[in-house]
């Protein structure tokens, strides 16, 4: 079975445990009385390099990455170095994240924050939204065509974003498709596990002028940003490298410098 096969399985069964604890009608009324989402496709297509902060406490690929304690206070340092939006894991068995992490950053942060998990049921989004999420992941790799379109509409339904996840051309056409205007090519690929940051140059210059353009995985500095934003980036998506850096705070700040120098390129529309 591949990674992200047995990720889904292990996702399939923790949706149906908490859905047996509090139903879908209860979570679409917590839903809709959770404040509005923000227009998070517009904070990211907006001036200069967009920053994506992750809250990363382990991954398949490293196992651990970092004690992070308080994910409130790793937020709270992300914004206040200019994150333009906050991603929380929130998959237990395998990034050992949480709701409750997305809660506590929901708390701490007023730009939009991203729900990020193995979406595979409306359920999800539904909870995403109770939680405070602005924007959902939906890998492509994970959906078939029909559920993948039909979790797009709900997504927006709901007013919020939702960053669609390729990594070849032909899941890019199918993003496309569906109907996404906000796709992220992922370097890291799905069954190795390893990061080609050249994924995102292969890919993006492909897809149209108005789709906003995120390139997830492998930033470790600016010099990966300003790559990645010479290759047509609007955001990038950062995890280990911030949860691994000596002040988060500062990487984030020196990121976010680099996307809004002069010189760095930005997608012309
Ligand atoms: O990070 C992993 O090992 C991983 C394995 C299988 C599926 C997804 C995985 N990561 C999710 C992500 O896409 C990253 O957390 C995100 O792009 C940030 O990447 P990085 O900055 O390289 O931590």
């Amino acid at each position: 079975m591949s990674v992200l096969d047995s990720i889904i399985d292990g996702v399939r069964q923790d949706v149906a445990a908490r859905q047996a604890q509090c139903e879908l009608q209860a979570v679409k009324e917590l839903a809709r009385r959770a404040p509005a989402p923000l227009d998070a496709a517009a904070v990211l297509r907006g001036q200069g390099i967009s920053v994506i902060a992750e809250v990363k406490r382990a991954s398949p690929s490293r196992g651990a990455l970092a004690d992070i304690g308080d994910p409130a206070e790793l937020a709270a340092a992300y914004a206040d170095g200019g994150a333009h939006a906050i991603s929380v894991l929130t998959e237990e068995r395998r990034f050992h994240g949480s709701l409750a992490d997305l809660d506590a950053v929901r708390k701490v942060v007023s730009v939009p924050v991203l729900r990020k998990d193995f979406i595979v049921g409306p359920y999800q989004i539904h909870e995403a939204r109770a939680h405070g999420a602005d924007i959902i992941l939906l890998i492509v790799a994970a959906l078939d065509q029909s559920t993948l379109a039909a979790l797009l509409d709900r997504t927006e339904s709901l007013g919020m974003t939702a960053l669609v996840e390729v990594h070849t051309t032909e899941e890019a056409d199918r993003a496309l498709a569906a109907g996404a205007s906000v796709i992220g090519v992922n370097a890291r690929d799905l069954k190795t596990l390893e990061v080609d940051r050249d994924n995102f140059s292969r890919i993006a210059p492909g897809l149209p002028p108005e789709v906003v353009k995120i390139a997830e995985s492998g930033v470790r500095g600016p010099a990966d940003l300003m790559a990645y934003a010479g290759a047509g980036a609007d955001a990038v998506l950062v995890g280990e490298g911030l949860v691994t850096a000596g002040d988060p705070r500062v990487m984030v700040s020196d990121l976010v410098a680099a996307g809004s120098h002069p010189s760095c390129p930005k997608p012309a529309r």
